[in-house]
């Protein structure tokens, strides 16, 4: 490598050569420093050898003057530059909190929402249209004046709202400190479109930040009152909201006396009883199994269960694809403290095919449903590409990383496949057996059906103070086995089931299917009677709820015709479950005969 000094002499000849150095040799020569030349140097007359003379020569240059000048002010410059953004960081530090929302965090959903109902955000002059909801499905987020119209979303008219245009910047006072908001787009990891919300408060403290925060909480909070949220995990095992259900009553559900009493009870102690489970050293978590018939309201209960106990449902898929033994227990010590955590046909992940294959001992409870889910089964499907094991599920559900205080629901029709280990008390602590519909449950269907509303309220509201007034905290918190507790409520609750009516209704003069609001309008005990009359005439544990569901939906506006034709109903579902089952032995005795 050249040395400076070879460069520097380098350099020098070119100029001599230029005839340059001509007006310069008398002052080189006069430094008479030729003690150190190198044998190149010899070569060149005139040049000098020692650093401080060749400073001197180069500075005698006028150009390299002004070049030496510029770049002590250029860095003095920048170091003035980079002092002054230090001190000014360190102020606006000092006085402004700045806070970000990224777009996949709920505390954004909450931020927008709240942002929405400030004035100087709904009167912004660089607006984006939106029609995001923001994980609502109430109109909390629509822009003044449109009218807040129940059917809205029935017509496909989803609520409008002002959103600040992207990177302008929006400012307020909020509690006497100024407040700017500024909606940033970037690009994320893969080209991903990322937003944040950067909120900056001109304030020393904490306090108003977390007064804030709490206030946008409680904002969209009240906002999703009536909704439950549903998360399901990606493919990077990350929750993702994916949806908010309205709430459904739990007098919509109907079960066997006792069922959902023993449900909402249970769980209401058991989040009341954190203490009691860390006092005696037990796990705080709570699983139930809810097993049978297809169809009878599993996943129906689970979600209204939610909604009365304001607690959010994550699903978790054991036959999504890529899922392993790591990425389930990742995704179960992941769970928020206060959920239900819902495990769909827990038996299916463990089968080769992406069908249930169903319990000879549940066949009997609907064999038409079991013998199309066999036939499905049987078709050559692609197998699941879960790698999901039983001792996974098992650790990931009670290991050292499983979530405290969450509420487990596991569904299957196929009980007596599961493993004992699954079932146990600690990871399944309550199982629950749903049947196909008794008469109690069609009469009770058929009233839910054809109730006037004004009496449905009432009834909603009866059953929720019966609910809340059982909900008082109880002493004897933590386990308390299913037989002693549904021998108890179903006690409590048989008068319901026991009760008729003596006299006819008078029959109501009716043709023809309309809508809804034109149909019939029944009294309380007009319906009561009917029901009675509908119950007589199904069948005791022959057809699910669904089933039952699915044939008074033909007759919403039909009560009177919705009784008349159930025997005939009845006859053609049990000839084509007679043809179905026909079909399935047919196809099955060849090979039995092999
Ligand atoms: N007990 C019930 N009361 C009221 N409706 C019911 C009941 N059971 C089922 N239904 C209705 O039937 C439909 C299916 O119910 P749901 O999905 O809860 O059944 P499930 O037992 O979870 O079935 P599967 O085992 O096939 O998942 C829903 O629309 C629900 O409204």
């Amino acid at each position: 490598m050249a040395s400076p000094l070879l460069l520097a002499q380098q350099f020098l000849s070119a100029v001599t050569t230029s005839g340059i150095s001509d007006q310069y040799s008398g002052c080189i020569n006069s430094t008479g420093s030729n003690s150190t030349l190198s044998s190149d140097a010899t070569q060149t007359p005139g040049i000098p050898t020692d650093i401080s003379s060749l400073i001197g020569f180069l500075v005698s240059f006028s150009a390299l003057r002004d070049w030496l000048k510029l770049i002590v002010f250029g860095s003095a410059l920048e170091s003035c530059r980079r002092l002054c953004l230090y001190l000014y960081t360190k102020l606006y530090n000092s006085f402004f909190i700045t806070a970000r929302f990224e777009e996949d965090d709920s505390s954004y959903d909450w931020m927008m929402v709240w942002l929405s109902k400030q004035p100087s955000w709904k009167t912004a002059r660089d607006v984006q249209i939106s029609t995001r909801t923001f994980n609502l499905s109430s109109n909390a987020v629509m822009i003044e004046g449109e009218d807040e119209d129940p059917n809205s979303i029935a017509h496909g008219n989803r609520p409008l709202a002002y959103l600040p245009s992207e990177s302008t910047v929006h400012s307020f006072w909020y509690k006497r400190r100024w407040v700017r908001v500024t909606r940033v787009i970037r690009q994320g990891y893969y080209n991903r479109r990322e937003e944040v919300i950067e909120l900056c408060i001109m304030s020393t403290t904490h306090k108003v930040l977390n007064e804030l925060l709490i206030e946008a909480k409680k904002t969209y909070q009240e906002a999703q009152q009536n909704t439950i949220s549903i998360y399901s995990s990606d493919c990077n095992n990350n929750w993702n909201h994916i949806a908010s259900r309205p709430k459904r009553p739990l007098t919509s559900i109907v079960l066997d006396p006792g069922v959902k009493d023993l449900l909402i009870d249970d769980a209401r102690d058991f989040m009341a009883s954190k203490s009691w489970y860390s006092a005696r050293g037990i796990p705080f978590r709570r699983g139930y199994l809810l097993y049978g018939a297809p169809g009878s309201g599993k996943t129906s209960i689970i979600h209204s269960l939610a909604g009365e106990l304001g607690l959010d449902v994550y699903i978790i898929s054991l036959s999504r694809s890529l899922l392993d033994d790591t990425a389930l227990s990742d995704l179960i010590s992941n769970l928020p403290e206060k959920c239900i955590a819902l495990m769909e046909d827990i038996d299916a992940a463990f089968n080769q095919t992406l069908h249930r294959d169903l319990d000879p001992e549940d066949d009997k409870e609907n064999p038409e449903e079991d013998d199309e889910k066999k036939s499905q089964a049987s078709t050559p499907f692609a197998p699941t590409t879960s790698r999901v094991t039983l001792s996974g599920l098992l650790n990931a559900l009670d290991g050292v990383g499983a979530q405290e205080g969450r509420i487990l629901f596991a569904t299957t029709n196929k009980y007596s496949a599961l493993d004992p280990a699954l079932c146990r008390p600690g990871r399944m602590d309550i199982h629950i057996h749903f049947k196909l519909a008794s008469k109690f449950q069609a009469r009770e269907l058929y009233r839910c059906f054809y109730l006037p509303d004004s009496e449905k309220e009432e009834r909603e509201e009866n059953e929720k103070k019966a609910i809340d007034i059982k909900a008082k905290p109880a002493d004897d918190s933590g386990y308390t086995s299913v037989d002693e507790k549904t021998t108890l409520l179903s006690s409590s609750s048989s008068s319901d089931a026991g009760s008729t009516v003596s006299s006819d209704p008078e029959p109501v003069i009716f043709n023809g299917s309309s809508h809804r609001a034109r149909g019939p309008q029944l009294s309380a005990a007009e319906v009561a009677a009917l029901a009675m009359q509908f119950a007589e005439i199904i069948p005791e544990r022959e057809f699910s709820m669904a089933a039952l569901q699915g044939y008074l939906m033909a007759y919403k506006v039909r009560p009177f015709e919705a009784i008349k034709d159930a025997p005939a109903w009845i006859e053609k579902e049990r000839h084509e479950a007679a043809k179905k089952a026909a079909k399935a032995s047919k196809k099955t005795t060849p090979s039995d005969n092999v």
